[in-house]
Order: structure tokens, then C-alpha cells, then sequence
């Protein structure tokens, strides 16, 4: 495996806890504009995965490359969010008391990672900007009602769209769908898609169905290494994985 060609590289990487491999040499990558599932059981190091992507965690060994040639191992949280690698935590946190529109205008305006200023004179490019993400997270006909009186899924796709202020390259995304009715499921799966044409996406996820309706390449993790890789039909007829996570 080489990094040529790839957004985010990551090869050999392990994290321990305590003496326990979180991450086990653990080996894949994302190409540019690629949208790929991660699944595995509870424990797999989904989540840990996600922390050394973007700083959180360092990892003790391995290489981790973003662009083919920066090391992210040698930068922090807010360094990694500013080179492009926006992260989608499960429980979403909107500005429930300003309006759906102003918080996707306070993201455009906020440096990349932790927001640091709120107000500023809006300016036409931005409002065309704004009308553009209202419009790819299916909000344009909510954008004047506050945050706080939007349903889960809708919560969801609006964090979404603060996300995409920030202009990253790479979306780590957490369980998107739980939580979520079958329409606003099917809606999410539409939504990532459309995000994904001109995005690398990374949806980690636990509901099948909606791995089923992204329709991408699907990675299984399992004790911190990949297991199977391939179509959601390749991996679900892998014996492996059915012992370990499908078949309980
Ligand atoms: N800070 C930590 N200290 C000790 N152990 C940890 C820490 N973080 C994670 N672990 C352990 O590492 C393993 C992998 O955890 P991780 O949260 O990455 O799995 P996951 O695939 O995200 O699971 P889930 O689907 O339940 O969210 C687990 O056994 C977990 O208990």
C-alpha cells in the first residue's frame, strides 16, 4: 500500500490503553472524494480511530498521512482541524437559541475548530454561500426557526451544513442515522452522498440500512484491525464477519 493518490493514509498505526491495542496495526485509506462505511462490534476502535485522525489521540506507532505527504502525528487538535478535517460527533450541538440560519452564518465566520467570534456584518458572498448550504442540508424552508426547534435528524444535517462552512476536505462522521426516523435515514444517506462529490467523507455506523443506502465501500474493523474491506455484499458473505459482528 502506497499513499499516492489517497486524502488520508494511515499505515501500521497503534494505540495502547493500559497495555491493550485499541488500534492494531491498522492499515487503510481514503481516497479523494471517496465516501467510505466503517463498521465493526462494540470495542473495534471506531472511535479511537477517529480521535488519532484528528489529534485527539497519538498514536504509539504507525504512520498517519493526510494529502500524501503531511504527518499528522506531529500536529495537534486545532492544527488538523485547520488543514481540512472536520469531525461530526453523534450528539449534535447547535446554537439551539439562534436560528437556523445564523448558525450556519456563525460557522462560516469561526475559524476552523473551536468557534472563537460571533457577530459580524453579513456580506452578499456570504449570503449566497449560506443560501447554497441551507440548501444541501435540506433547511432552506426552516432557515428563519431557532435550532432549538428542529427535530433530531434535522439537528444533524444542520451541524452537517456548519461543518461544510468551515470548508473542510475530510468529514469524519459518528453514527449519523441513530437516533433518526427511516425518512430522515434514507434523507442522511441522500444527503452524504450529494456531500461526497466534491468531499471524502468517513461515516461510521452502526445501522445497516443506511450502510446499505450510502453505497460505498465498506471497511470492518474489529480488536483495532481491519477485518474484511469491500462492497456492504462482499463483507456481509464474509464468514469472518458474520462470526464476529453480523451473525449476533
Ligand atoms: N481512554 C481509554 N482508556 C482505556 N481504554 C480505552 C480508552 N479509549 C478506548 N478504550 C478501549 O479501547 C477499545 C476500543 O474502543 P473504541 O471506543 O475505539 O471502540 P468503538 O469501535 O468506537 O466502539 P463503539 O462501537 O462501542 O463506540 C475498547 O475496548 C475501549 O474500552
Amino acid at each position: 500500500m502506497t499513499a499516492t493518490g489517497s486524502l488520508l493514509y494511515l499505515d501500521g498505526v497503534s494505540v495502547s490503553f493500559d497495555g491493550f491495542k485499541a488500534l492494531n496495526n491498522l492499515s487503510f485509506l481514503i481516497g479523494r472524494n471517496e465516501m467510505r462505511a466503517i463498521i465493526g462490534p462494540n470495542g473495534a476502535g471506531k472511535t479511537t480511530m477517529m480521535d488519532v485522525i484528528t489529534g485527539k489521540t497519538r498514536p504509539d506507532t504507525g504512520t498517519l498521512l493526510f494529502g500524501e505527504k503531511l504527518d499528522l502525528t506531529r500536529h495537534d487538535e486545532a492544527e488538523i482541524a485547520g488543514f481540512g478535517i472536520g469531525r461530526k460527533f453523534q450528539k449534535p450541538t447547535v446554537f439551539e437559541s439562534h436560528t437556523v440560519e445564523d448558525n450556519i452564518a456563525l460557522a462560516l465566520k469561526a475559524p476552523r475548530g473551536p468557534f472563537a467570534t460571533l457577530f459580524h456584518r453579513r456580506e452578499r458572498e456570504e449570503s449566497a454561500r449560506i443560501d447554497a448550504l441551507l440548501e444541501l442540508v435540506r433547511l432552506d424552508s426552516r432557515r428563519d426557526d431557532l435550532a432549538g426547534d428542529l427535530s433530531h435528524g434535522q439537528k444533524q444535517w444542520l451541524e452537517i451544513g456548519m461543518l461544510l462552512a468551515q470548508d473542510p476536505q475530510l468529514l469524519l462522521i459518528d453514527e449519523p442515522a441513530a437516533g433518526m426516523t427511516d425518512a430522515e435515514t434514507a434523507a442522511t444517506a441522500d444527503l452524504l452522498r450529494d456531500i461526497s462529490k466534491s468531499h471524502s467523507v468517513v461515516v461510521v455506523e452502526h445501522d445497516m440500512t443506511f450502510v446499505r443506502a450510502l453505497d460505498v465501500k465498506v471497511t470492518v474493523l474489529h480488536e483495532g484491525s481491519v477485518l474484511a474491506e469491500g462492497s456492504l455484499d462482499h463483507v456481509s458473505s464474509d464468514q469472518k464477519v458474520i462470526d464476529v459482528y453480523l451473525g449476533r
